[in-house]
Order: C-alpha cells, then sequence, then structure tokens
C-alpha cells in the first residue's frame, strides 16, 4: 500500500459523517443512481423481502393494486428504495409526496384524482400528516372514494369521487406517531431492521462496482463494519474513503486505507461516531452511567431530544450500549469499557442491575 502524505483538505468533511439522514441535493442524487430498482437487487432485509415478492406476484397474478403498505424504521435503511421497486415491480407509475408538504385536503384531494389504475402513491414522513388530510385519506383506503366539499357557507355539499384502485405506500421513522385508524388501514406492514455486516459488505461492494471504485473484499467490509447497520451511511463512507484513497493510495481502497481513511474522519472501529461518543460520555460522567431522562440528555449535549431518539439512539440500543428504561437511559458495560472504564460495582453487579 503506498500511502502519499499530500494535503487532504480537498476533501469535503460532512458535520456528522455517519448521521443516517441525507445530507445535501447533492447526496439526493448520488443516492438515487446508487439505488437498487428491482427487488432481487434489493439486499438483506430478507424476511420483509420474501413477503413482497409473494404479496406482489399474487396481486399481479389477479391483475389488483396491491394492499396498502407501511414501511417503517430508522433513516437510511431503505424505505424510499423500496417503495420504488414496490411500483417497479408492480409494472405501475409511482407518485412521490410527503406528510408535512400536505397542508391542505385539497392537496391529496388532486394527488389521489390523478393516479391510474393500481398506481403507487408513495407518502414519505407519513405520522406527520395533518389531522385533515388524514381525514381525506381513510375512504381513499378503504373504499377508493374521497367526499370532498364544495362551496363554502350553508351552500356548501359534499361529493363522492370514485378514484381508481391504488396502492399507498407509507413510510416513516416512528410508528408509535402514527394514529390507530390510519395504521389499521395497511395491510402490509413491514418493519426494517438495521443490515448485518455481510449484507452492507455486499452493497458497498456493488456501490463500488457502480462508482467504478476499486475496492477489495477487506476494504468493503472494513467499510461495512463502521456503518451502522445503514446502507446510506455504507454508501457515504465509501465515496469518502474513495477520495482518500484516490489522494494518497492510487485510489485502491483495502483493508488499511479504508481503516486509515476512516479513522481520519473519527469513526471509530465499531463506527462510533464524535456524536456517539458525546452522549454516552455525557451519561457515564454527568450522570454516573444512569438512569438519565432523555430531556436532560438532549440539554446535557445540546441535542433535540428528536434526534436523540430518532437518529443517535436506535443504533446505540442495538448495539448493546444504551439500555432504555422506563426511569430513563443507562449506558451499560460495554459503554463503560468502550470509553476506556470501569464499569461501577463490577460486572456483576451491573449484570445484576441491567
Ligand atoms: N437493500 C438495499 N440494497 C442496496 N442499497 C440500499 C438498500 N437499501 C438502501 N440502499 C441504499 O441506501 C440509500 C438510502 O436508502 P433510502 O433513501 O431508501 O432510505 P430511507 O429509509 O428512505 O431513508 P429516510 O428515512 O431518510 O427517508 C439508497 O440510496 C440506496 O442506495
Ligand atoms: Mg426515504
Amino acid at each position: 500500500m503506498a500511502i502519499h502524505s499530500d494535503s487532504l483538505s480537498s476533501i469535503p468533511a460532512p458535520e456528522r459523517i455517519v448521521a443516517p439522514q441525507s445530507a445535501s441535493p447533492n447526496e439526493d442524487s448520488i443516492e438515487r443512481a446508487l439505488r437498487p430498482r428491482a427487488l432481487d437487487e434489493y439486499i438483506g432485509q430478507h424476511r420483509v423481502r420474501e413477503q413482497l415478492e409473494i404479496f406482489i406476484a399474487a396481486a399481479r397474478n389477479r391483475n389488483e393494486a396491491l394492499d396498502h403498505v407501511l414501511l417503517f424504521g430508522p433513516p437510511g435503511l431503505g424505505k424510499t428504495t423500496l417503495a420504488h421497486i414496490v411500483a417497479h415491480e408492480m409494472g405501475v407509475q409511482l407518485r412521490q409526496t410527503s406528510g408535512p408538504v400536505l397542508e391542505r385536503p385539497g392537496d391529496l384531494a388532486a394527488l389521489l384524482t390523478n393516479l391510474e389504475r393500481n398506481d403507487v402513491l408513495f407518502i414519505d414522513e407519513i405520522h406527520r400528516l395533518s389531522p385533515v388530510v388524514e381525514e381525506i385519506l381513510y375512504p381513499a383506503l378503504e373504499d377508493f372514494q374521497i367526499d370532498i366539499l364544495i362551496g363554502e357557507g350553508p351552500g356548501a355539499r359534499s361529493v363522492k369521487i370514485d378514484l381508481q384502485p391504488f396502492t399507498l405506500v407509507g413510510a416513516t421513522t416512528r410508528a408509535g406517531m402514527l394514529t390507530n385508524p390510519l395504521r389499521d388501514r395497511f395491510g402490509i406492514v413491514s418493519r426494517l431492521e438495521f443490515y448485518n455486516v455481510e449484507d452492507l459488505t455486499h452493497i458497498v461492494t456493488r456501490s463500488s462496482q457502480l462508482l467504478k471504485a476499486n475496492t477489495s473484499p477487506q476494504g468493503a467490509s472494513e467499510i461495512a463494519k463502521r456503518a451502522r447497520g445503514t446502507p446510506r451511511i455504507a454508501n457515504r463512507l465509501l465515496r469518502r474513503v474513495r477520495d482518500y484513497a484516490q489522494v494518497r493510495a492510487d485510489g485502491k481502497i483495502d483493508a488499511d486505507v479504508a481503516a486509515a481513511a476512516l479513522s481520519m474522519l473519527e469513526v471509530d472501529p465499531q463506527g462510533l461516531d464524535v456524536m456517539d461518543r458525546k452522549l454516552l460520555e455525557a451519561i457515564v460522567h454527568k450522570f454516573d452511567g444512569g438512569p438519565v431522562g432523555v430531556d436532560s440528555l438532549a440539554a446535557a449535549i445540546g441535542e433535540e431530544r428528536d434526534t436523540i431518539e430518532d437518529v443517535i439512539e436506535p443504533f446505540l440500543i442495538q448495539q448493546g450500549y444504551l439500555q432504555r428504561t422506563p426511569r430513563g437511559r443507562i449506558a451499560t458495560q460495554t459503554t463503560w469499557r468502550h470509553l476506556g472504564l470501569t464499569p461501577p460495582g463490577g460486572p456483576d453487579l451491573f449484570s445484576a442491575a441491567g
């Protein structure tokens, strides 16, 4: 491996390299290029994929619209990708919108009346639909009909409009924030999980081919290990490692180059970054390891509560760094050790408490 010592100042440093949200419109367009189009290119999530395969085949066979689908899970795991794949596999068009964009009932009515037979309507952030808009959606989902009010005041009357049969694909990072009547109207509910290292390695390898990056299997696996179970992060790390490799290692991404690039980006071998460590250190140093309520934690590290709950915590909990209890967040033994500290009371006491 030839590592040159030129300056790396040309490498852009996003605020948080392992943020699971999309960073910019530019990143969005790169993502679109890397997005798998068909179900059999969609890596991992075997359970969800198998279910969709069967339901899509059956609906196609009967020439019916697929049942409404709710996709939920943390950001960057492939909800939008899957919505597009559903439309592609059904051989129909996809119309895309999002909860906060649909301000008035008329906005949704316009979209619904323009759908063609069996089309997919994709509503991202569906937990953020306003109640009046959601009201329109119920009869649309159930009977493919909407009631709209024409005119104002005493002369106003309600008119029923028939819609073409369609499939609603709703995506949310927070299934718990959906109202019950809305959730009940989805026939297919799919929860996306964090990806394992093997699947992420596969994704990095596939993206390397599309980006024409020269990545060895070990290089791909090194990136995968630090990608927090999230394809969006894996693809972003790959692009930054590719920059590093280009400037310092003749473009070859092997395990050493990947590790060197990622430690320069302050992503540690477990995939934790500055923000994760800040949160874990706050629990350990400021709150004696917890339990600490999420609001106190938010104040201590200067982050929004929502960011902690949606973005930082899920991976830390899944990896066993953090426990969510009714009394608040608790740092686990893994956390103390990760920070190079001895857990309080020794291993036995802790495992009895945890
Ligand atoms: N199963 C997969 N196989 C290969 N690549 C994937 C897969 N899932 C996601 N990706 C990649 O990850 C990127 C992010 O996925 P996507 O935009 O679908 O996430 P999302 O769940 O909609 O995120 P958000 O909650 O932020 O909207 C995509 O551009 C795609 O390239
Ligand atoms: Mg999305």
